[in-house]
């Protein structure tokens, strides 16, 4: 059934995880919740069979742990015995199995690269790889000079072949300022391609560019104040990070290398780089749902591209829980140009609560002025879709409307060639709308927008549709303008609804490429 909260978070459909299609969760069995776990944990118990001891594994010895009731699984140069945790896997136990006696790390994360391993296993681990598993050439190497070129044993050697050109920096300085320039090589280079954060004297500037990650990251030489502004020289590709010293002396190098400083890898190869945030307001939004916003830290620079998704991660009974969410604008009607303001120092969120859940309630009880951690953005929707678009149909259930916020915030402001926006909103009741009232407001005041509830539970006096997603909804409201018109139509909600969303959209003849589907 569709539209049904679910009473664990993330239920196995909510729209708030980011949930690649085909995968499902399983059911686990009564007690073997991931408080369970933490509680396992916290026991005291053995759960390597080590009696606390760390040893060195070697890959034959890895490989005789490959059975259900003897698992050890390597992550990142680490091994752990996970067969305590076989029975709590929200994958399921066959799916953590395949990665048995083995190195895990890319299958790890090809499902789930956020989920926080390290924090979940820490009493499983057994030990290190005596023989690292291989990772990019020259993954370590430290560069002793700072002169900002890239040396070409940097770069991976499938990079070389396939990826886009390798950037590189270089820096100048004025008495009071050092200027960090990056090259990226790319034209369609924003704001929100580069990630910046200052954290004591550790500088990290990650530039976004196709899936790669190109990394200046440099323990400071001098002391610099909190603000710092960021640049980009659009047509040339150029981004330029000025920041302000504290002393006005003469700086004689940057600093030094921290890891993987002036590397370019694929973006899935690097780890997710989070920093704390302050919860600085909580709204009711329905009887379930809150906007919550959060403020980043002065010394970073952040913006969420459109359609892009982050990681929210809180310590819970000491262990380290994390979340996606889509951010949100604070309303339908917040002004949105490009480029966006430098100082856009909120995030959005709008965050359903499931009482019975585990990561939302604690979410909830914290207050204003405590702290969450947020990741940098991940996610495939690309802006491009949208332009010189005509038709948009936003398919949306539950939460699942949190991503189509910015979409069409961004279209009705940025795309002179749309011509009509129509979102379907699937909800259980009519108490579960979210911003039910700005919608149809937007509605009234832009004759491109048009909305239309869908209530799979309605009470006697609904008027409008009832039901659940289905052909002769979806081929009635999907009117294009024209055979030749360009369309795109984007769907997010619970794993069912998508699916079968899919699959109604393939059967109505949209291409794929008219379709975008919100999952990771
Ligand atoms: C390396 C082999 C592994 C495979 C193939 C695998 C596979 C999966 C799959 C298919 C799901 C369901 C995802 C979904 O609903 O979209 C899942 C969920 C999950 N797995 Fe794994 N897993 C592996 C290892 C691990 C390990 C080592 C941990 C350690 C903590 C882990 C923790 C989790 C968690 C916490 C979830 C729920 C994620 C969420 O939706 O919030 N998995 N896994």
């Amino acid at each position: 059934m569709l539209n049904v909260p679910s009473q664990s978070f993330p239920g196995p459909s909510s729209q708030q995880r980011v949930a690649s299609g085909g995968r499902s969760k399983v059911p686990l069995k009564q007690g073997r919740s991931l408080m369970d776990w933490i509680r396992l944990t916290k026991s005291g118990k053995d759960l390597t069979g080590l009696k606390g001891r760390l040893i060195e594994v070697t890959e034959e010895e890895l490989k005789k742990h490959n059975k259900k009731d003897d698992c050890w699984i390597c992550i990142r140069g680490f091994v752990y015995n996970v067969s305590p945790y076989m029975e709590y896997h929200p994958g399921g136990e066959d799916e953590l199995m395949r990665a048995a006696g083995s190195d895990g790390t890319d299958l790890f994360d090809q499902v789930h690269r956020w989920v926080n391993y390290e924090s979940m296993l820490k009493e499983c681990l057994v030990g290190r790889m005596a023989m690292k598993p291989a990772l990019p050439k020259d993954y370590h190497e430290e560069k002793k000079v700072l002169n900002g070129m890239l040396p070409q044993s940097q770069v991976t050697d499938t990079l070389a072949k396939e990826g886009p050109s390798s950037p590189s920096y270089d820096w100048f300085q004025t008495d009071s300022l050092v200027t960090i320039v990056i090259y990226t090589k790319q034209k369609d280079i924003n704001l929100d391609s580069v990630i910046v954060d200052h954290r004591d004297d550790s500088f990290r500037a990650e530039t976004v560019i196709k899936d790669y990650s190109y990394l200046v990251h440099v323990a400071l030489s001098h002391e610099i104040q909190e603000d710092f502004s960021v640049l980009v020289v659009e047509n040339v590709g150029k981004i330029e990070i000025v920041l302000k010293k504290k002393e006005n002396t003469s700086w004689k190098c940057l600093g030094h290398p921290q890891e993987n400083h002036n590397s370019f890898i694929p973006k899935k190869d690097t780890g997710l780089f989070y920093r704390k945030c302050q919860l600085v307001s909580k709204e009711d939004v329905t009887h379930d749902t809150k906007l919550f916003c959060l403020m980043l830290p002065p010394s970073t620079h952040l913006e969420v591209p459109v359609g892009q998704h982050v990681y929210l991660r809180l310590p819970i009974t000491g262990t380290e829980i994390v979340k996606p969410y889509t951010p949100v604008c604070d309303s339908l009607f917040s002004e949105f140009k490009e480029p966006v303001l430098p100082n856009n120092i909120y995030i959005y969120f709008l965050i359903k609560i499931y009482p019975a859940g585990f990561f939302t309630p604690e979410l909830d009880q914290l207050q204003i002025g405590d702290y969450v951690s947020v990741s940098n953005p991940e996610g495939n929707f690309i802006i491009s879709q949208l332009q010189e678009l005509e038709d948009l149909f936003l398919l949306a259930a539950g939460t699942g409307f949190t991503p189509m916020v910015k979409v069409l915030n961004y279209a009705l402001t940025n795309i002179p060639s749309l011509r009509k926006v129509k979102l379907m909103f699937f909800n259980k009741t009519e108490d579960d709308i979210i911003w039910r009232s700005q919608l149809e407001k937007l509605a009234f005041k832009d004759k491109r927008f048009e909305v239309e509830f869908v209530l799979s539970a309605p009470t006697s006096e609904w008027s409008g549709k009832q039901g659940y997603i289905s052909p002769a909804l979806l081929s009635e409201f999907l009117k294009r303008r024209s055979d030749t018109s360009k369309v795109l139509i984007c769907l997010c909600g619970p794993t069912p609804f998508t699916e079968q969303g899919m699959k109604m959209l393939h059967d109505l003849n949209f291409s794929k490429d008219e379709i975008h589907s919100f999952t990771a």
